[in-house]
């Protein structure tokens, strides 16, 4: 599990070293509330996100199915910022491996609930639906704002990173990919 301690004291040594004063009182308990934040968003590298997939309903739907606009918070793991937007979520299940709609949504946040990359999270998340569901398809869509990129650094407020992982059936077909891109568009 996530060492709280170890935050803790790694959060008081932040505080000592940008010049503040760890026993201020607003600053106090600061520590402890950080590791507790941090347990809960990063508690996605102590589950197996992939498992939420386990259970499949024996539908016999092999139509496209979307989820989209699908909330999402994660942090780079380049800075230890958030960033933030909407995840959507498209596959084509086969027979009989059909998923609750709330397991895509859980997918996502296990994977988000780490130290990471864009890029990384789109391909994970569709690798699952693959892998798991054994899926004709998946194609995953993350736009999102990046608060190294608007907070400090470069300083482009309102700029989104878009990623999209295709796989499958919407790799091999124009036609069956340009109808998800549309659905997530709309
Ligand atoms: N590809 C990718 N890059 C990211 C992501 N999140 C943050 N970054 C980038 O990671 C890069 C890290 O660059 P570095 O030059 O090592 O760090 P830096 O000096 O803080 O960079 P600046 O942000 O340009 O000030 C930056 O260009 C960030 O925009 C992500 O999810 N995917
Ligand atoms: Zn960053």
């Amino acid at each position: 599990m996530i060492d709280q301690q170890k935050i803790e004291k790694a959060v008081r040594m932040i505080i000592e070293a940008i010049g503040e004063d760890p026993e201020r009182e607003g600053l106090r308990e600061t520590p402890s509330r950080v590791a507790r934040m941090y347990e809960e968003i990063f508690s996605g590298l102590w589950e197996e996100p992939d498992a939420h997939l386990e259970k499949k309903f024996s539908g016999d739907h092999e139509e496209m199915v979307i989820v989209k606009d699908i909330p999402l918070y994660s942090m780079c793991e380049h800075h230890l910022l958030p960033f933030y937007g909407k995840a959507h979520v498209a596959y084509i299940p086969r027979k009989g491996n059909v998923t609750g709609l709330s397991k895509l949504a859980r997918l996502v946040e296990g994977f988000a609930r780490r130290p990471q990359l864009q890029e990384r999270l789109t391909s994970q998340i569709a690798d699952s639906i693959m892998r798991r569901l054994n899926a004709q398809g998946a194609l995953v869509v993350i736009e999102a704002e990046h608060m190294c990129m608007t907070f400090r650094g470069v300083k482009k407020p309102g700029s989104k990173t878009v990623t999209s992982a295709v796989r499958g059936i919407f790799q091999r077909s124009e036609a069956t990919r340009a109808e998800a891109f549309s659905l997530v568009k709309d």
